[in-house]
Parts: C-alpha cells; structure tokens; sequence
C-alpha cells in the first residue's frame, strides 16, 4: 500500500485534505545531481541504463518531495522502437537523421515488440518502485501520437510544426497510416509500464496546440482517445494537452480521469470549459517560478483557491525550466502542503 495515496485520491475524484502536487519535468537539469550524472553519460545511455534511470527519478523526491515521481525517459523512445532513429543533440535537443517524409517511409515504420525495444523501460519502472519503496505513485508517460508525428516528420523542434502539418494536409492517407502505428505501439508500450509497476499514466500532447481545432480533432484527439479506451481500464490516465483549452470540452466527456491545462487558460475557463466534474491539473507558469519565494507560495494560494482544493492536482503548466533555483521548485511544493482552505 502507499504511503502517499494523495495523487490517486484526486485522480479518482474523491475529497483530499490538500490537493497533491507534482511538477511536469521535475527529473531534470534544474537539479545540480542530475547535471552530475548528465555530465557522465549521454542522454539516451541514461534513459537505457535502469539504475540510473530510477536514480534521476528518485532525486526530486528527496530533494524537493512532491507527492509523486514521474519516470524518466522522454517520449522519444517509441519512435526509436518504431525504427525511426532519434538522436538527442546537445544545445539543439531531438534530431531525427531521416524524417518521414513519404508513403513508402511510412511503410518502413514498425509496430514493435515491447519486451524486446523497450523492456529497459519496464526495468527502470521495477528498480524505480524498489526505490520509492511504496513512499508516493509512479507516474509513466508516453507523448501522444500527434506529438511524435511532430518530431518524426519535422526531424527536429519548430516553433510552428509546418512541415509535420503540410506532411497531414498534403498526404493524408500515408500521415493517418503514421498516426494510427504510433497509436497501436503506444498503448502496447503504456499497457507494459503499468504491468512494470506505474500508478497512473499521463500523454504529453505538447504540440497540440499547433493545430486548428478541427484539425486537432482529426489529427490528434482521435488517437489520443484510443489510448485512453484502452488504458483507462486498467489505470488512471491523464491527458495534458499543451495549448488544448479548445478542446478541454471534448476531452472531459472521454475516460480520462484528470485533464492537464497550460498558463495560458485561467482556472475558472477551465473548469467551465470541461463542465465542472473532471480532475484538472496545472496550471502555474513556469517561468512564476523565477518570483521570489514569498510570492511564489501566495500565488500557489491563489491558483488552489481558484481551481478548488478537490478534482485539482497542483502543477505547473509545462515542464519546469532549466535555471530556476531549487529553492524556488521546493518553495512551490511546499506551498501546496502549507495551504490551509
Ligand atoms: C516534447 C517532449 C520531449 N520529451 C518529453 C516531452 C513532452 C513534455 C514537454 O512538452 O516538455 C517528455 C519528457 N522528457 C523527459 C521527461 C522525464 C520525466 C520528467 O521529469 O517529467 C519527460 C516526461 C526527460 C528529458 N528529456 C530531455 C531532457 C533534457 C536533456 C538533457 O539535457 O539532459 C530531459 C530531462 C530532452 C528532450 N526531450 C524532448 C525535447 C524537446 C528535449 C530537448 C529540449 C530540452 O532540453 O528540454 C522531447
């Protein structure tokens, strides 16, 4: 049994004494002992390695104790199962050496063994759980499909995705065939980690919010809703879609049980936005966390006010940035457990 059952308590919608809070990316460079290890081993050699993986997610849970631990990994290993090759450059980030671009590429994509590609994940989840030592739940992840697409016809970030949607308005028919292997080895590969051991599982739609929402029903929201069909029977499943207010409505009728928003939808929009019952979760800017501490912690006050202190879990509304001090991330989780309704 956890000995922290907080975060499964407000994903299933029940009354908390407090909400739980987490911080997107809170297993990152913001902490100087995971720089230490990054300085030893390359990014994708320490998503491999189980111990070490368990190592960088464990850290924020001394360090700054949230109430729950999120795996690390990135959501680019699917796309390395799925044979599409995904390098991570330093000071550039992903960079996929030969993008989809074509039908017949899409035809050299495949739907993976699990066990085989990817069982140093389901490692790192089962040396992670000893670790936590049943101290708080364990969230795993994997982006969804639209999100990877991105990545796997872009060939790198982009601040508008245009050549990953040229790629779905000119080719529909080979970009819905890309779309549809990603989903398929994504809820295999989500189905294994909560077998591994995860407590819940969240779909990081970060560049959902590149889409118009009629194309955001088309080329994302179909698929993510596959995945949450199929996992939301055996986990909780949250699904954060950055830039998505637009279709909070239509996501809080699905089987998700908690919705991510970003900074940029006020809670009040949000919660009217998914009608009130569904467990939301965010919303704080990231870069607030650069306010000093004592402004930090009232503007913590505020948000739990406005979102309500139940169906909310605390969060930040993308992942934490690389050079907010550590003082600032701990002050933010503890505002959280400070706060009195
Ligand atoms: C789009 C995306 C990626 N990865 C991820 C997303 C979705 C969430 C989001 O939108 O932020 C998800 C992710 N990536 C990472 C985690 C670990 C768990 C956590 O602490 O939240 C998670 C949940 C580790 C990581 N993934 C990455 C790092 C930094 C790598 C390093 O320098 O060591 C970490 C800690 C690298 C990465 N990985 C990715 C990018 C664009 C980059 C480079 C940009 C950057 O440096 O922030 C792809």
């Amino acid at each position: 049994m956890l000995k922290n059952d907080l975060f499964l308590r407000a994903l299933k919608g029940e009354q908390v004494e407090r909400p739980p809070v987490w911080m997107m990316r809170q297993a990152g460079r913001y902490l100087p002992e995971f720089r230490a290890l990054r300085d030893k081993y390359d990014f994708f050699t320490r998503c491999r390695m189980p111990e070490i993986a368990a190592e960088i997610t464990v850290q924020p849970i001394r360090i700054i104790q949230p109430d729950a631990a999120i795996l690390f990994s990135d959501i680019l290993v699917v796309p390395q199962a799925m044979n599409i090759e995904v390098e991570m450059k330093e000071n550039v980030g992903p960079w996929l050496p030969k993008p989809i671009r074509s039908a017949a590429d899409v035809d050299q994509v495949i739907i993976p063994n699990i066990e085989e590609s990817l069982g140093y994940v389901m490692e790192a989840i089962k040396v992670t759980k000893e670790m936590l030592n049943n101290e708080v739940p364990l969230i795993g992840f994997a982006g969804s499909p639209w999100t990877i697409f991105c990545y796997a016809v872009e060939g790198k970030g982009s601040k508008s995705f245009d050549t990953a949607k040229g790629f779905c308005f000119s080719q529909p028919e080979a970009a819905h065939r890309l779309l549809q292997k990603i989903t398929d080895t994504t809820i295999l590969y989500l189905k294994e980690k909560v077998k591994a051991g995860v407590n819940a599982v969240q779909i990081f739609d970060s560049w959902g919010g590149m889409l118009s929402p009629v194309d955001y029903q088309e080329f994302s929201w179909q698929y993510i809703r596959q995945i949450v069909d199929a996992l939301s029977e055996i986990t909780e499943v949250i699904v954060f879609g950055k830039g998505c207010w637009f279709a909070l409505h239509e996501m809080a009728k699905s089987k998700a049980s908690a919705l991510g928003v970003d900074w940029t939808c006020s809670a009040k929009n949000a919660r009217y936005l998914s009608g009130g019952r569904i467990t939301l979760q965010g919303n704080f800017d990231p870069s607030r966390l650069l306010s000093p501490i004592p402004t930090i912690k009232k503007m913590v006050h505020e948000m739990i006010d406005e979102f309500g202190k139940d169906r909310y879990i605390v969060n930040l509304g993308h992942g934490i940035l690389p050079h907010i001090p550590v003082d600032h991330a701990k002050a933010f989780i503890d505002a959280v457990k400070e706060y009195k309704s």
